[in-house]
């Protein structure tokens, strides 16, 4: 279904419901569209799973929800200007009813591969009307009396209720996907009864009938009429051809090169035509005569090329052929079966070449033929009394020149009257701009896409130099606009790692200076990978040291364990990079800190308090490849299974003697 309904759903949800609504139905299906294209297809189903998704978040019934999408709708179609459209189908709404289809149909250039349902009134009084709704799709009954209700009311101003007074296969789809009891598409078909005034069309109808002065005329041979309407045919009770203008059987013999051109008359319609529309009516003559100011597609069967039957139709006698003895229309007709032979092999290669199934699972629509098209003729049924038969006056549905080619046609074989030939040339350039301008649009959506996925990589990417400066938590604190103030910790414990033996700050050597900082970046990056989020967090890394820091800003009463942890981590690491020369030594202190984000440029969050003072001296007085613990980490962490070593007492610079120990393992796994 065209990305057109889905719109309109998803406006007025976000509008009447709400953002966070909206993303929640999008969760419940699955639905990964950020926006819905216009002219795209989607599949089917989407529609009532939203429903049934904002059934579930609001608690509407899923009729109302429908229902609310069928208004939707039409309110959204007038923001395409559509609303003129169906402001100018009639002055009143019973006008409107009998012309949805029309409307459809006009579609056909913009929504190509539209498959719109059918819509006829049956009956109407006084009080109101009765419309048969037949479609292949299921579970849009209740949305058709949302787009009605609201149609009556904004575009009629009258209040109308409609209910259903019969109906097939009319469920409510969706991903359970519709209950198929026989093969082949399912046909819901609904009859309505629409309650609202209709006094003023039903007198209005008296009155044009009661008044006109119908001048005595004399009647009208209906062979006139085959001459003005090409295309027409004339039908017995029986529902058979009897008469038919010579357009149709010319393009009859076209299509059906083998069979013989006078079988065409005497036949039943059924035989040579397929009713496109409405869907899965009974064409017999009672039925037909209850539907006159229905709008009838039928389109004409084509029995393709049969070589065979073709030569019995030209009574050819191949074993005593001689070419000069057939007749003008002999030799075209055999010409003509050339042609169509080398055409058919040439179609029949391609369709090889490009099988594919019939049915696109991503639309669920049927994929368009490969090959000839046959025609459509588009119009109505009319009871000529005189003759008492049903006169078919109708015109070819022709969307453009390239489907009059292909139905093997020319501009001239459209009745100059008609609006056939405005409709091919009209179609043709309407097509050609559309194609630019879906083309256009389809560019910008995709640049829209693109761009929107840059920006995302853009946001993602700052998110991430973002959390490399501030914590996670603290940032998107900021983001919501919070002010930062400092916030203290009771304890936390601050992990100090320094690379030895990298550089010689001496040393005025380029090289060294270059492979020094290669080395420093595998060893920082390889600490990188260790930290562990949001057990322990990065701080900063200045020269040869890299800070950390475990139970800031998320609390964590294991920070002494998870700090030993990353330190065994990282030692157990770096020494496996067998750098030659480089060692690296960790000190950790526990204790009390206050944290804050300074700095507006490059904002950092920052530990202040003796405790980082005292963590920083651990590890400057460390042994390499060793872990000094102060003595409060060491005591807390040996409770809980660390092996640790008393070191003795270390003369630490500012803090006088200290007792420390080393970290030797962690508890067994
Ligand atoms: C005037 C502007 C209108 C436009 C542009 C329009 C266009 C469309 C389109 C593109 C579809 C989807 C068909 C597909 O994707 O195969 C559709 C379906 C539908 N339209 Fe319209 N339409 C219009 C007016 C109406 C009105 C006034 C009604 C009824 C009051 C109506 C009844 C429906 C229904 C019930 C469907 C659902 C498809 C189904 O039941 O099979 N439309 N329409
Ligand atoms: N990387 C880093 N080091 C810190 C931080 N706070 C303190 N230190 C270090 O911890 C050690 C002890 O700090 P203080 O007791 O203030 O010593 P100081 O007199 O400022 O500096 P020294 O010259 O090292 O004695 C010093 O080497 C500081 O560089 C910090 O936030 N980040």
């Amino acid at each position: 279904m065209y990305g057109m309904l889905y719109e309109s759903v998803q406006h007025y949800i976000q509008e009447e419901y709400g953002m966070e609504t909206w993303k929640k139905i999008c969760q419940i299906v699955d639905c990964k569209h950020n926006t819905f294209k216009t002219h795209q297809i989607y599949p089917d189903k989407l529609m009532p799973d939203i429903a049934a998704a904002l059934s579930a978040c609001t608690g509407e019934s899923f009729d109302f929800c429908m229902n609310f999408f069928g208004r939707c709708f039409v309110r959204f179609f007038s923001n395409f200007g559509y609303d003129k459209m169906i402001r100018s189908t009639g002055r009143y709404f019973c006008d409107f009813l009998q012309s949805i289809d029309n409307i459809h149909l006009q579609m056909r250039f913009t929504y190509p591969k539209m498959k719109s349902p059918s819509m006829q009134l049956t009956n109407m009084d006084d009080n109101g009307a009765v419309i048969l709704y037949r479609s292949g799709r299921t579970g849009m009954s209740k949305y058709l009396i949302g787009q009605m209700t609201e149609v009556a009311k904004e575009f009629y101003g009258l209040e109308m209720t409609a209910y259903v007074i019969e109906s097939q296969n009319d469920i409510c789809g969706g991903t359970a996907g519709p209950i198929k009891l026989t093969e082949g598409p399912l046909t819901v078909v609904v009859k309505y009864r629409l309650d609202f005034d209709n006094r003023d069309y039903m007198a209005k109808r008296v009155n044009i009938v009661a008044h006109p002065t119908q001048l005595k005329m004399p009647s009208v041979d209906l062979n006139v009429f085959l001459e003005l309407f090409p295309f027409t045919f004339v039908l017995n009770h029986d529902m058979k051809i009897t008469l038919a203008g010579e357009k149709i059987i010319e393009t009859w013999i076209l299509h059906n090169p083998g069979v013989n051109p006078k079988t065409f008359i005497g036949t039943h319609v059924m035989d040579v035509f397929k009713c496109r529309r409405p869907k899965d009516t009974k064409i017999d003559w009672n039925t037909i005569l209850q539907m006159r100011t229905v709008l009838f597609e039928m389109e004409l069967i084509r029995t393709g090329h049969n070589r065979d039957a073709y030569d019995a139709a030209l009574n050819m006698d191949y074993e005593n052929f001689d070419e000069m003895s057939l007749n003008e229309a002999q030799t075209m007709a055999l010409a003509k079966a050339d042609e169509f032979e080398k055409e058919q092999e040439k179609e029949q290669e391609e369709a090889a070449a490009t099988k594919h199934d019939e049915i696109d699972p991503a639309t669920g629509q049927r994929r368009p033929s490969v090959g000839l098209r046959s025609i459509l003729l588009k119009g109505q049924m009319f009871y000529i009394k005189d003759v008492d038969s049903l006169i078919f006056l109708c015109s070819p549905l022709i969307e453009n020149l390239d489907e009059l080619h292909s139905i093997g046609l020319y501009l001239n074989d459209l009745n100059p009257h008609g609006l056939s030939r405005e409709l091919v040339m009209a179609g043709w350039q309407h097509c050609s701009k559309l194609e630019m301008m879906f083309e256009k649009e389809e560019q910008r959506s995709d640049e829209l896409e693109k761009s929107l996925e840059l920006a995302d990589s853009w946001k993602r990417q700052g998110d991430e130099l973002l959390y490399s400066m501030i914590p996670r938590p603290i940032a998107e604190r900021m983001r919501m606009g919070q002010e930062h103030v400092c916030q203290s910790f009771e304890e936390v414990s601050v992990i100090f790692i320094e690379v030895m033996n990298i550089y010689d700050s001496g040393s005025t050597n380029v090289q060294e200076a270059m492979q020094a900082v290669n080395t420093l970046n595998k060893v920082f990056s390889a600490l990188d990978e260790e930290i562990i989020s949001p057990f322990v967090y990065k701080v900063e890394t200045v020269g040869m040291v890299y800070m950390a820091v475990s139970g800031a800003p998320d609390i964590n009463p294991l920070h002494a364990q998870h700090a030993c942890d990353l330190a065994l981590r990282v030692i157990k690491k770096v020494k496996s990079h067998n750098l030659p020369d480089v060692a690296i030594r960790v000190g950790i202190n526990s204790g009390p800190v206050v944290a804050g984000v300074v700095g507006l440029k490059v904002p950092r969050y920052c530990l202040f308090g003796d405790t980082v003072n005292t963590a920083s001296r651990m590890e400057s007085s460390c042994d390499p490849w060793k872990i000094q613990l102060s003595n409060y980490t060491a005591l807390k962490v040996r409770d809980v299974g660390y092996k640790v070593e008393a070191r003795g007492f270390v003369k630490v610079k500012g803090k006088g003697d200290m007792e420390t120990y080393w970290l030797l393992e962690g508890p067994e796994e």
